[in-house]
């Protein structure tokens, strides 16, 4: 987040905006000043001038009374058209796979960016209003007695310095505000994300006591970065209250010896306050801004990294793996048997619980990095893809659905697929399932309810992704909830697409086995490629 970009967000906008908190901030001091002819004319007798004066002021506090908002509701809509902006950028990060850890993704889309604009871009309102009220007011002091501005000019470095004192804790706090709530939405996230099993086992006492922890040392965190704030607050109060009280006394010794008159006296005075009040709001909205700064190069580059993610299709991989093996932390090891993989080739992987089936999907997908070895992605040609830049497509056990139609489930809200839809709800056998629900494909799944049964999921996501026909598609028991003759079909279909398809499936009769092109078979003690 940067000045410039929020200026660039809507330039005629940004120029209303800051037009307006130059009325706004003329008006007012204008109207103070006015006061001083206002007073002249009544120590003088001349009650019509004093009437007259007190009547132009009056319209004029109705007219900055009205600019306030009118700048203040123009400024909001701009900034936040600007955390948009960023938040789309962050969301666009994320789903392009820069981090998949939603508490961090939670934190950034929501409590950071509220800093961001509590603790950035509002408080740029606050440094334009005071340096416009110091312009002015400097102004009209050196119109009295240029000694009213030496003295101002001594003591607004003064008060200026003064915030520097706390600026580097304030900071810290603030960065540890934000590691502190990221734990805490992560343990959350860990805790209450298995809260069905906690239930069953009645494990309240620990999800209390983990969540506890979590929330303390946020809350502490969160009084570390009150009491500097504090702190400074009292350090920035104290020297602005000594400035304007060495104001006054100055204008009144001014006046005292008839330098300046009893107007002007009484104007110094609350153009002091209104000098030093603006140096005060100025220094603190300058600590609240750069105390994000380590969270907007956060978000800088967060930003940077998003990488166009643009659909480009892409006829089937091939697929060579060689020496790999993987390695836990706890030192659980596992090697891979050699293996290669024709482009559009059906392959079965199959082996005993624990050998090593998950761990290797976890590999091709690069979420995991091998301990040894090597696997190559190459296109039909048999040229390299590097692995980075394979897509990899990957079906789980248990499918993902959104809250939207079975249709929109299947083409993924891209509204081209759309005539394809009947074909692949028909190769997955998903027609009959649909034929009994009174909206057919266009059933708006329940994901809390769970509106459509366990197999009725599968065959959605197996929909999906026969319609988007990835390159490389890992499957992962996807049939597991479907009955025996549905299942047979869907793989029979699945065996015809173009698509290259690694697939984990136990319990497969002989005949439909001898449908795949090859097998790879993990053994825990020796692990073989079989065909
Ligand atoms: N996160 C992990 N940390 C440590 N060890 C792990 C982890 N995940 C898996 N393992 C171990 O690695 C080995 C292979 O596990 P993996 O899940 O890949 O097997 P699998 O063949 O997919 O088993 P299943 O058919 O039961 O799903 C097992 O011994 C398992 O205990």
């Amino acid at each position: 987040m940067e000045i410039k970009e929020l200026f660039r967000q809507n330039i005629p906008r940004a120029i209303l905006i800051i037009f307006l908190f130059v009325l706004y901030t003329l008006g007012g001091t204008v109207n103070e000043y006015l006061f001083k002819y206002a007073l002249n004319d009544i120590t003088a007798g001349n009650l019509t001038g004093y009437v007259q004066w007190q009547a132009i002021e009056l319209a004029l506090a109705l007219l900055v009374a009205l600019l306030l908002p009118v700048a203040t509701q123009t400024m909001t809509r701009q900034v936040q058209n600007y955390i948009h902006q960023i938040r789309k950028d962050l969301t666009h990060h994320y789903y392009a796979g820069g981090d998949e850890k939603v508490s961090k993704m939670q934190n950034e889309l929501t409590a950071n960016l509220k800093l961001l604009d509590n603790d950035y871009a509002t408080p740029w309102i606050d440094i334009l209003s005071a340096v416009l009220q110091i312009v002015f007011g400097v102004a009209l002091l050196i119109s009295m007695n240029w000694l009213l501005l030496l003295f101002t000019a001594i003591l607004a470095v003064v008060t200026l310095l003064l915030p520097k004192i706390m600026e580097k804790k304030t900071s810290a706090a603030m960065k540890e505000v934000n590691v502190k709530n990221e734990k805490l939405l992560n343990t959350i996230e860990h805790w209450l994300g298995g809260l069905q099993e906690l239930r069953r086992y009645t494990a309240y006492a620990r999800l209390s006591r983990e969540l506890h922890k979590a929330s303390h040392s946020y809350v502490d965190a969160n009084k570390q970065s009150y009491k500097y704030r504090n702190i400074s607050y009292i350090i920035n109060t104290f020297g602005n209250a000594i400035a304007q009280i060495g104001m006054s006394a100055l204008a009144g010794f001014l006046f005292i010896f008839h330098q300046i008159s009893f107007g002007d006296w009484a104007v110094a005075g609350s153009f002091a306050f209104l000098i030093f009040s603006s140096i005060f709001n100025m220094t603190s909205a300058i600590t609240r801004v750069k105390s994000t700064k380590e969270l907007r190069e956060q978000t800088f580059l967060l930003r940077k990294k998003i990488k166009d993610e643009s659909e480009n299709k892409q006829p089937a991989y091939g697929i060579t793996v060689s020496n790999l093996s993987a390695k836990y932390e706890n030192g659980e090891q596992i090697s891979y048997p050699d293996f290669s993989i024709k482009p559009g080739a059906k392959v079965l992987l199959t082996g005993d619980s624990g050998t090593g089936k998950s761990t290797l999907f976890k590999l091709l997908l690069g979420k995991m990095k091998p301990e040894s070895g090597e696997i190559k992605f190459t296109d039909q040609a048999g040229n390299l893809i590097p692995f980075a830049e394979a897509k990899v497509g990957y079906l789980p056990q248990d499918p993902i659905v959104f809250p939207a139609s079975i249709s929109d489930n299947i083409t993924m809200f891209n509204e081209k697929l759309a005539d394809k839809v009947e074909a692949v709800v028909s190769g997955m056998q998903l027609a009959p399932d649909l034929a009994k629900m009174s909206n057919g494909v266009q059933t708006v799944i329940d994901v809390k309810n769970e509106n459509i049964s366990g197999g009725q999921r599968q065959k959605v996501v197996l929909a999906r992704s026969a319609i988007h026909d990835q390159p490389f598609v890992l499957m992962d028991e996807v049939t597991s909830a479907i009955d025996r003759a549905g299942s047979e079909k869907i793989i029979d279909n699945l065996l015809h697409s173009n698509q290259t398809i690694l697939m984990i499936a136990h319990n497969l009769s002989p005949e439909v086995k001898a449908k795949f092109d090859q097998e790879i078979k993990l053994t825990r003690t020796r692990k073989e490629a079989n065909r």
